[in-house]
């Protein structure tokens, strides 16, 4: 690297963390930051005389911004040293015992949020700064008071600065860029960017909104006397702050790497984001004693995960239809390695979000992956375009079957009933487990069952003969037996599993079942008053059943007549706490959910599967997450699995 090559490499770098860090709106990934960073720092190591003094590896991150008033932080805030791998962290250990000997390492999740430093005085919070450029921050003590985790005052008289990070959870997050993409806003990358937003707004009711959490991880001015500082921060939460999913003082290599491989395994499940591990020199003594650089202390470093964000490129967008004709547009991307695995496709929801997020064919865009979820565009890098991309456009016409699609706004539909992918696609859904549960009826078997003209609806499975099959490939008196028999097995269901499986917009399970219960057999003729009468069905619901029944009214008739499905009585139930009321259910319990579920809607209760305002409660077992949080941000009355039982 030329010197004049490193220069233009400071600029970029400068760039990139004004965005991240000012604006609250980075235009790269992580990755890509690091690695750029990584190659200035490697410059510099080879040329110590070439260094710029305003050199990002020479300072901490931020910037304050004007719109806030500044604060000092009384002890100094950090950044920290990042190792990637095994070897990186071995050599660190190195550095660190050669200078103190051998010791414990306070390990810990390192969450990807915002750097906070509480001052408490007299037991008071009594302002709350972020982290700004460690000397300097922001002050924004009015925002923080409104997050919950963070107590307004504490049992301890002494002066203390509380360090931690407010962090959005994964879940909150992806709410708050669905509302932001409802109301034209710009989206956030990530939590990270999501909580540091959140806390720079002037208007304090907004951040109130945003369902910040704060977890402390360690203390600047204080005059605690633990010789450690898990024992401090120990102290920490005894006075009222959540304590981390996971810490753990490991020693050694072997036990970094054992909690580090334990965390990653955790990573999906953990509510928050993590982008790595945190390791410290446990004893407060042996941390000043190794000291700090201009930038970070000696005695910690963030062991990073493998990134589940990336740079890549979309290169065609490709069209779906679903079995309710909606046409989906889903990104073919140029393929990316994400954990190890390669991903190259992402779902767009519908042409207005293409729309709204401005996304061209072309475009570099940041992808996302995390634990079962789709990967996701959640950013486009508008800077990054050369002017080739294209704009997409609305289909007129189903790429399927060609007929004329129904343009409707959000949703674009393929009305041709008999259109192959939707045929498809709703035998598909009739199948599956959760609907009427047919062992052996895959996907791929349905699409073969249909090309090779044996089905054209649902009906038609339960007249399928053993001749049908016989001669398609890889059938064998067994399976064909099996295939038959299961689907043979399903006469009989419950008129709710049935009402489900056929697939009608907007009747889930909750639906069916109240349609179910009231209706019975007759749901074919309900009349729209009847049916928005119900408890739980709105008015768009009520108008796609009625239009379902329209239109397959002979069809539905025909079904019934060959399933013979089972049609329960409507018991009133007894007068009981729960009988009426909408119930949400979260956590392990000592039986499985699906019992107490059972358990409940026999009382009367209704079972949702999302916390609202119409909530009455929400029953929680271990590992309560997000729903936990929502009731308690909501006012939702919580019970636990032994409370509720107390209750009947
Ligand atoms: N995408 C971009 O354009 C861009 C730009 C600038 C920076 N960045 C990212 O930011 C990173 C550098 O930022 P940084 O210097 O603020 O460092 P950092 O964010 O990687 O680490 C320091 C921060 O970690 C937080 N933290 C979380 N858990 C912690 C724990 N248990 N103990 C102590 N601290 C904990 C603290 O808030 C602390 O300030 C880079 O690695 C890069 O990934 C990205
Ligand atoms: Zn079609």
């Amino acid at each position: 690297m030329t010197n004049e090559q490193y220069q233009e490499k400071i600029k970029l770098l400068k760039k990139w963390a004004h965005a991240y860090y000012v604006e609250d709106n980075p235009i790269a990934s992580d990755e890509e930051y690091d690695r750029l960073y990584h190659e200035v720092l490697d410059y510099e190591t080879e040329n110590p005389a070439d260094v710029a003094e305003d050199s990002p590896t020479k300072r901490v991150g931020g910037i304050v911004r004007d719109e806030f008033s500044k604060a000092k932080h009384i002890k100094r805030m950090w950044s920290m040293e990042d190792v990637f791998d095994r070897n990186e962290v071995v050599e660190w250990l190195e550095r660190v015992e050669k200078n103190i000997g051998e010791c414990e390492y306070f390990c810990e999740p390192k969450f990807d949020g915002a750097s906070m430093n509480l001052l408490y005085e007299d037991g008071k919070l009594v302002r709350a700064i972020t982290r700004g450029d460690g000397v300097v921050g922001e002050e924004v003590t009015d925002n923080v008071r409104t997050i919950r985790s963070v107590p307004l005052s504490i049992d301890y008289k002494g002066l203390i600065e509380i360090r931690g990070e407010v962090v959005i959870r994964k879940d909150d997050f992806e709410q708050i860029n669905e509302e932001r993409l409802e109301a034209g806003e710009s989206l956030f990358a990530n939590p990270r960017n999501a909580a540091a937003g959140s806390l720079r707004q002037l208007d304090s009711s907004i951040t109130a909104k945003r369902r910040l959490v704060f977890y402390p991880w360690g203390l600047g001015e204080n005059t605690l006397e633990h010789r450690k500082l898990s024992e401090k921060m120990d102290y920490v939460y005894t006075l009222g702050f959540l304590e981390p999913p996971f810490a753990q003082d490991c020693k050694g290599i072997d036990e970094i790497e054992a909690f580090y491989r334990m965390l990653i395994e955790k990573r999906d499940e953990i509510p928050m984001m993590m982008d790595g591990m945190v390791l410290k020199v446990d004893e407060v003594a042996k941390q000043e004693e190794l000291g700090y650089t201009v930038k970070f202390p000696k005695w910690m470093c963030a062991y990073k995960f493998p990134a589940v964000e990336k740079v890549t490129q979309i290169n065609a967008i490709t069209l779906q239809v679903g079995r309710t004709g909606v046409v989906t547009p889903v990104a073919e991307i140029e393929p990316v390695n994400i954990e190890g695995a390669m991903v190259s496709r992402a779902t767009l929801h519908n042409f207005d979000e293409i729309e709204r997020k401005d996304i061209h064919i072309g475009d570099s865009v940041i992808i996302i992956r995390s634990g079962d979820v789709i990967p996701k565009i959640i950013k486009v890098l508008e800077e990054r375009r050369d002017g080739s991309e294209m704009i997409v456009t609305r289909p007129t016409v189903c790429p399927t079957c060609n007929s004329e699609l129904l343009d409707e706004g959000t949703l674009i539909k393929c009305q041709n009933l008999h259109c192959p992918d939707r045929v498809i696609n709703s035998i598909i859904h009739f199948a599956r487990k959760g609907c009427m549960n047919i062992d052996g009826l895959g996907s791929k078997i349905v699409e073969l069952l249909v090309k090779e003209g044996i089905i054209k609806d649902i009906l038609d499975l339960y007249f399928i003969k053993y001749e049908d099959l016989e001669h398609l490939e890889g059938f064998k008196e067994k399976r064909i037996n099996n295939l038959i028999g299961a689907i043979q097995a399903t006469k009989g269901v419950p008129l709710y599993r049935l009402l489900n499986a056929m697939g009608i917009e907007h009747i889930g399970e909750v639906a069916s079942k109240a349609l179910a219960l009231e209706f019975g057999l007759d749901i074919v003729d309900a009349t729209f008053d009847t049916v928005v009468a119900l408890d739980g069905i709105g008015e768009e619901m009520a108008n796609s059943l009625l239009e379902f029944m329209r239109v397959n009214h002979d069809f539905v008739l025909q079904l019934f007549e060959t399933i013979e499905p089972t049609v329960e009585e409507k018991v009133e139930a007894e007068e009981n706490p729960f009988k009426s009321k909408t119930v949400v259910l979260t956590g392990s319990m000592s039986v499985s959910r699906g019992i107490i579920k059972e358990m409940l809607e026999k009382l009367g209760a209704k079972v949702s599967g999302s916390v609202s305002k119409k909530t009455d409660y929400v029953v929680y077992g271990e590992d309560a997450g997000s729903k936990l949080t929502k009731a308690e941000s909501l006012g939702v009355k919580t019970l636990t699995e032994d409370e509720m039982r107390q209750m009947l």
